[in-house]
């Protein structure tokens, strides 16, 4: 059994994932503990279950193609572990006979011996072909159709492969590129606070500095918990593309006075953590505002340690109860589909649905319209989200502003520096297959009268 801890580990995070909603990268380290699994074990289950998670809808169709019956209709357990062993025979170097032979144990001690035998069967017949043996099958010609062929290929749906076609411009190749990257696993990025830890401490400790943000670090292996600066409260996890946005709101110019900043949509407080922290250097205050009330505890808990002036806010930011124009920048992170951090969240694909995307951009709408109230004349607001669908970025710009004379959409460029391929401007689009970071998208407002 002890052997197998992995396998355990990983379909108990496909159990968590499909039958009680759970977020794998909560599932995940909850099951590693569970089987004290460390090191390379760790990592095994890891890429075992993230990688059956990431790839379900492709897996999905494989095993319909081997069974006889509407894949709703197996055991949920058994289809759950058939899509681990799939995931083994079609992307991971684990021998086919060892993947067959560890899902079909597995089916037996969950499931029973006929599911097992049954698991056998379908197994050995997705192993006769590999992935693309089974693209050629299934998927529309790549030549005919390119982006259903790459939804089966990489393994995301269609709609989410079209919405990155759109944001990239229609770049096929470039789009085949997003879709992989979104399959490889990304490191853990830390973010110093600003006056309270420093990136050498995070590197001394073995992690190595981020490319552009001089207040990150990435850490290749191991929880981030055992540095002390992240139990102490000087560093939080925090991916490089979200440092680099509220960074540049904090660096495009602003005339005096500079001393109010507002966080729209403050939890769980990174970016509100990095700007308190600049804030502190050259003083002023903070208003974090958070929605839910267990999201503002995360914020007040990011914050606790911060030396300068901050207040936490539960209230809906679409209604604001804080005085008209007296802010200098705002920050609005807007909720999304989070279609930019897909590497990150390896079910999120599936789970997410286009009817999603009309919702949250009235909410998202809604919200920029509070932060250009709240800004004073010849403040900044950031509008921020962690998906690349132009219907949550451009679009909603765009719609926000027309007709409005009073804001001016202004070059983000410029307050990236360093960082390489931001296309035209004025906005700011991160990929992670560019740059290395979640798919972040920045406009940068300014209120003019
Ligand atoms: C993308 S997250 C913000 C992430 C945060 N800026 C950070 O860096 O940690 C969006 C947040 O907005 C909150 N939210 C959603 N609707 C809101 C509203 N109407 N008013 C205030 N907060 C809202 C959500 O609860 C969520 O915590």
């Amino acid at each position: 059994m002890k052997g197998d801890s992995p396998r355990e580990a990983a379909f108990e995070v496909l159990r968590a994932v499909s039958a009680d909603d759970a977020y794998a990268n909560l599932a995940m380290p909850a099951a590693l503990r569970r089987h004290e699994l460390r090191g390379r074990d760790a990592a095994l289950a890891t890429e075992l279950g993230y990688g059956a998670l990431r790839g379900q809808g492709s897996y999905d169709a494989v095993i319909a193609a081997c069974v006889t019956r509407p894949i709703e209709d197996l055991d949920p357990p058994l289809l759950d572990a058939l899509r681990l062993g799939a995931h083994q025979l079609l992307a991971t170097r684990v021998p086919p006979h060892a993947a067959v032979s560890t899902t079909v144990n597995l089916v037996r001690r969950h499931v029973n011996e006929g599911a097992a035998r049954l698991a056998n069967a379908v197994l050995r017949r997705i192993g006769e072909r590999d992935l693309d043996g089974w693209a050629a099958e299934l998927a529309p010609a790549r030549d005919a159709d390119l982006t259903g062929y790459l939804a089966f290929r990489h393994a995301h749906p269609l709609w989410i492969v079209r919405a990155l076609h759109d944001a990239l411009g229609g770049d096929d190749a470039e789009l085949e590129a997003a879709l992989r990257a979104d399959n490889e696993p990304a490191g853990v990025t830390l973010a110093v606070r600003p006056g309270r830890g420093t990136v050498d401490e995070l590197v001394e400790s073995g992690a190595r500095p981020t490319r552009w943000s001089p207040y990150g670090a990435v850490v290749e292996s191991g929880s981030p918990a055992r540095l002390a600066a992240v139990r102490e409260g000087r560093a939080g996890v925090q991916d490089e593309g979200s440092q680099l946005v509220a960074l540049a709101l904090a660096a495009a110019p602003v005339e005096p006075p500079d001393e109010r900043w507002l966080d729209l949509c403050a939890g769980p407080g990174g970016k509100a953590a990095l700007l308190a922290g600049l804030l502190t250097q050259t003083g002023g205050r903070l208003l974090a505002v958070e929605q839910h009330e267990h999201r503002a505890r995360l914020v007040a808990q990011a914050l606790a340690g911060d030396l300068g002036e901050h207040e936490v806010l539960v209230a809906d930011a679409t209604q604001p109860n804080w005085p008209e124009a007296d802010f200098d920048r705002v920050l609005l992170d807007a909720p999304c589909t989070g279609l930019g951090a897909l590497r990150r969240r390896p079910e999120a694909r599936w789970r997410r649905r286009p009817a999603d995307v009309a919702g949250l951009r009235r909410l998202q709408s809604g919200l920029l319209r509070s932060a250009l109230w709240s800004v004073r004349p010849g403040g900044l607001v950031a509008y921020v989200t962690c998906s690349p669908h132009l219907a949550e970025t451009v679009t909603v710009v765009d719609d926000v502003l027309a007709g409005r004379s009073d804001v001016e959409r202004i070059d983000a460029r410029p307050y990236l520096p360093g960082v390489p391929d931001l296309g035209d401007g004025p906005d700011v689009q991160l990929w992670p297959h560019r740059h290395g970071t979640d798919a972040m998208y920045l406009a940068l407002l300014r209120r003019t009268e």
